[in-house]
């Protein structure tokens, strides 16, 4: 088992990566100081719960736990404010007091929901990430807690760090190959934010990435993880740098919020974010190679860089006016300027988008 701590004061919590992890859940909530007491709230979704729950629910119990569960149905339209309302009425029923925790067994859908529940449930309660995705390395880890607006993506939310992320990579085996590609994204966008080795290392190896060679996986996830917890250390709560970590998403949210949830995954939608960054990129005079190497890297890792026609320009630009980036009537962009390192740039002209956008429907790999 491999250790990372994330170093936030008296807020620092340990990520654990490994194998067989699931079956110490209950040691580790003790370690984590959950009370025995009080009630435990797992949430799960409808693929994850009939893998692993049984036996989470198993080793809480045997730990001394009460433990009340929740399962969501699987997939982004799941992270909504009625869904949000049905896990706290669970949690009301279930008897959970101020010293009871929510424990998260799942990808970043039910992390995000779940973590949004421990965050405001009687003001907040305890928190652990069990992540079951290879996106999760991403959503488990900084303490971004949220619901979707069917206009904007994550409008409901708070930043609330779990006490601890347990990362049983047994639980990746059973991930769907779309599923798998669609995590990659993020994990290749901490190697085009901060490392640029590390990315051209998961095109070189991205096969074996697709194929979850564990030791090629184990690295990459670690890796990930590492540089999101140093970014996350020196900037809790998106006041400066932080803001690195949003690299693809003013795109990729506005392409998630008006494709309707689901339809593209988030690590998809991303990956043609990612791409649109390096256009513009090229649009503000960097080198139009960044934009080669960032779609060879992505097509690699079987992402879509091409944004489909019929979404239409207007829309996609009203939704990024939603978007937590757009502030003071003005437009943030993470904008490479080499391959492992960006600039966060704040008065990004709008007509510039607008052509990036048509730019996006032309170029890169169709999905
Ligand atoms: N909080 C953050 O910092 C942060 C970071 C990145 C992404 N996110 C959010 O994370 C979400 C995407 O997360 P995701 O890609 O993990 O999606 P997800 O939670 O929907 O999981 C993807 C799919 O895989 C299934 N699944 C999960 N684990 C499985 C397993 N081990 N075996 C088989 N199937 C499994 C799920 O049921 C679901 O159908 C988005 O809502 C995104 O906005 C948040
Ligand atoms: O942790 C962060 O900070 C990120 O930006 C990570 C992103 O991958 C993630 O999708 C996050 O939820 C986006 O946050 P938002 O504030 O743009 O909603
Ligand atoms: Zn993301």
């Amino acid at each position: 088992m491999r250790s990372i701590t994330v170093d936030l004061g008296e807020r620092s919590y340990p990520i654990y990566i490994g194998s067989g992890l699931l079956r110490s859940i209950g040691e580790r909530c003790i370690e984590a100081g959950f009370a025995q007491r009080s009630p435990l709230l797992v949430v799960s979704d409808t693929e994850v719960a009939p893998r692993y729950l049984e036996q989470v629910e198993a080793s809480l119990r045997s730990s001394g736990y009460t433990v009340v569960s929740h399962v969501i149905q699987a997939g982004e339209a799941s992270k909504s404010l009625a869904v949000y309302e049905e896990v706290i009425t669970t949690a009301i029923q279930g008897g959970l007091d101020r010293s009871s925790a929510v424990l998260a067994l799942g990808g970043g859908v039910v992390g995000d929901l779940a973590g949004f529940v421990a965050a405001s449930y009687m003001r907040g309660i305890g928190f652990m990430q069990i992540p079951t995705t290879i996106l999760a390395h991403d959503s488990s880890v900084g303490g971004k807690v949220a619901v979707n607006h069917p206009l904007a993506k994550n409008m409901l939310g708070a930043f609330y760090q779990p006490s601890m992320v347990l990362y049983d990579l047994d639980t990746l085996a059973t991930l769907p190959p779309r599923q798998v590609a669609s995590g990659l994204a993020e994990v290749v966008k901490h190697g085009l934010i901060l490392d640029r080795e590390f990315a051209y290392w998961c095109r070189e190896h991205a096969d074996e990435l697709l194929a979850l060679d564990p030791e090629a996986l184990g690295y990459a996830l670690e890796r990930g993880c590492a540089i999101k917890a140093d970014v996350i250390g020196g900037d809790e709560r998106e006041h400066g740098q932080r803001a690195i970590l949003n690299l693809g998403h003013t795109i990729g949210h506005a392409i998630e919020a008006v494709g309707g949830y689901g339809t593209f995954l988030h690590g998809e939608a991303i990956a043609i974010g990612m791409a649109g960054s390096a256009l513009l990129a090229a649009k503000l005079g960097r080198d139009r190679q960044i934009y080669e190497d960032t779609v060879s890297m992505l097509a690699a890792l079987s992402l879509p860089t091409r944004l489909p026609s019929k979404y239409s320009g207007k829309e996609l630009m009203e939704a990024m006016m939603h978007d937590k980036k757009f502030k003071e009537g003005r437009m943030t962009f993470i904008v490479p300027e080499a391959i492992g390192e960006v600039s966060i740039i704040s008065d990004v002209q709008a007509s510039d988008v607008t052509e990036v956008i048509a730019q996006l429907k032309k170029e890169g790999s169709p999905w």
